[in-house]
């Protein structure tokens, strides 16, 4: 996918009014004068932001569209990521969970700048978030996954939808964690990458548990 490619398919995709291009292109620019300070995405992505990483998270979006109500939850968002772009893109509350200082206080910068109220960060590890009953949960490059479902049950209930960018190794991935976590499973392909795939998941508890947190 090229960068027009990337930029169509946003505007194919979704209803993009002008304040939301404008903050998703105000978003890409503060992105990139981050990187002079901290390594934000990796240096090999940057000419092609949109396609590897806007387009890549705001594709969760579509995913998630028939969750309940109630937040999103993004785990390890980093320089924002889904986090940031599924704020830009809906109006549901969203939580970016992030424990880096310097992330925490770009995240914060750009909710400040894009004027995103309805985006908020925490501050710390995953682990020690208070529990909540998150509509959708997130997580991009944050953890294998069975330290990701361990790290964040106690914020999902059993109406929680899990979406999980996995790269090229998720059916493997989703294989290996069976074993120790059940749920209802499946794996998307992803539009920025052929070869790349997303769990989405459902109901999510650890084998031998009878119920989950409803
Ligand atoms: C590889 S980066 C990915 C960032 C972003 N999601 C993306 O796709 O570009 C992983 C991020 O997760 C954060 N992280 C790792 N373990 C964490 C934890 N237990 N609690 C909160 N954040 C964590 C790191 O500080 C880092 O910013």
């Amino acid at each position: 996918m090229t960068e027009d490619e990337a930029r169509a398919w946003l505007k194919a995709q979704f209803d993009v009014p002008r304040e939301t291009w404008d903050r998703l292109k105000r978003y890409v620019a503060i992105l990139l004068s981050a990187m002079d300070e901290q390594n934000l995405i990796a240096e090999s992505t940057r000419p092609h932001i949109w396609a590897r990483h806007i387009v890549d998270s705001a594709q969760l979006l579509l995913l998630a569209r028939d969750a309940g109500d109630g937040e999103w939850v993004d785990l390890g968002s980093g320089a924002g990521l889904p986090g940031i772009v599924v704020a830009c893109l809906s109006e549901r509350p969203v939580v970016m969970i992030e424990t880096r200082r310097k992330r925490i206080d770009f995240l914060n910068d750009v909710i400040a700048q894009l004027g995103l109220r309805h985006a908020r960060v925490f501050g710390g590890r995953v682990e020690s978030a208070a529990p909540m009953h998150a509509a959708v949960i997130s997580a991009r490059a944050y953890a294998p996954l069975p330290k990701l479902f361990a790290s964040a049950l106690h914020l999902s209930d059993k109406n929680s939808l899990w979406v999980l960018p996995k790269g090229r190794n998720a059916q493997n991935e989703l294989e290996a964690a069976r074993p120790a976590w059940q749920g209802m499973f499946h794996v998307e392909p992803s539009v920025t990458d052929a070869e790349s795939a997303i769990i989405v998941a459902q109901a999510v508890m650890p084998t031998g548990k009878k119920k989950g947190r409803s």
